[in-house]
């Protein structure tokens, strides 16, 4: 058998903040408006540095405004939530998100309830949550999001489908087994108490890997010809002291079995900050009643 086919979410994210480009460019040729995103980073963890830089990279390479606010790992809950009353109230700002985790003094559910819904461009909030359960439009998370966007360029319509989505976080498996809910997918969630998942993953046209442990999801598991999202990103250690990036999924074993693949890194990724300013664009949008963007 041949290996799967990569999908390449480097190559499609970079299409994709081109279109919005093109979007951002005509929303400030023709009505004036300039989308802004706010990013606030509580402390000093190096991979958070490192994913709130590219954001701001990233937003005004795109022709967004970009308001970083970077607070010492010590602010205090309430201090934080006054920052994010005052971007709720900041007409130049039409996205907000506050870079997880935060640190452990700070309740993290707190500060995503504090974000007005209509600038949450992470999707974390209640009544976005709700939203999109309801079938409504809402601010979708932009992993899951970025996810779909890769399985509906490889496959199509997804209608009838079998999805397995492993792991059930608010941020990646709860709203991504909602996604496929929408695109009439038959969907089963799994997690750490589920009975026999190898022969569960074995059922699906879509395994989607969200479990956070390092390369869990081995190739006999997988239906052959199956479409494999990994969004697994976990740093192991080499025995030669280095360490190199890794999915959730075994890829070596599963390449040789799946239909198409995400490899990690460059597959789901990169997806997650090409959505977050797409969700900016989208929110930017509905905050002037300007006409929805189709992506
Ligand atoms: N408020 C939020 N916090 C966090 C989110 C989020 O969506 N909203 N997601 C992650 C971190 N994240 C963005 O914030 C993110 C993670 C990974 C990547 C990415 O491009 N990964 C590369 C590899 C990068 C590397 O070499 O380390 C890849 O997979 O190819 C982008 C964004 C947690 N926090
Ligand atoms: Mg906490």
């Amino acid at each position: 058998m041949t290996d799967a086919k990569l999908i390449d979410g480097t190559v499609f994210s970079g299409k994709l903040r081109e279109t919005i480009a093109s979007r951002v460019a005509e929303m400030k040729g023709k009505h004036r408006i300039t989308p802004g995103l706010a990013v606030v980073l509580v402390g000093e963890d190096p991979a958070s540095q490192v994913y709130v830089r590219t954001k701001g990279k990233r937003t005004v390479e795109t022709g967004m405004n970009s308001f970083e606010h970077k607070l010492p790992a010590d602010t205090p809950e309430d201090s934080l939530l006054l920052l994010i009353d005052s971007l709720n109230k900041d007409p130049a700002v039409h996205g907000i998100l506050v870079q997880l985790p935060v640190p452990k003094h700070i309740d993290t559910q707190k500060v995503i309830e504090a974000i007005d819904p209509a600038k949450d461009v992470d999707g974390f909030h209640p009544v976005n949550v709700g939203r999109l359960a309801a079938g409504m439009d809402a601010l979708v998370p932009c992993t899951p999001l970025g996810s779909l966007l890769l399985l509906k360029d490889n496959l199509g319509k997804l209608g009838g489908l079998d999805a397995v989505v492993i792991g059930r976080s608010n941020i990646v498996g709860k709203p991504m087994a909602q996604l496929l809910i929408r695109e009439s997918c038959t969907v089963t969630i799994a997690h750490s108490q589920t009975r026999d998942l190898p022969s569960v993953v074995r059922r699906a046209d879509i395994v989607i890997a969200a479990v956070g442990r390092p390369e869990m999801i081995k190739g006999d598991w997988i239906k052959p010809g199956a479409t494999v999202i990994d969004v697994g990103i976990n740093r192991i250690d080499l025995p030669d002291g280095k360490t190199r990036l890794v999915g959730d999924v075994d890829f070596a074993s599963a390449v040789k079995v799946a239909g198409a693949i995400t490899p990690v890194p460059g597959g789901v990724g990169p997806m997650t900050i090409a959505c977050l300013l797409r969700n900016t664009l989208v929110a930017c949008a509905r905050q002037h009643n300007l006409p929805e963007v189709e992506f």
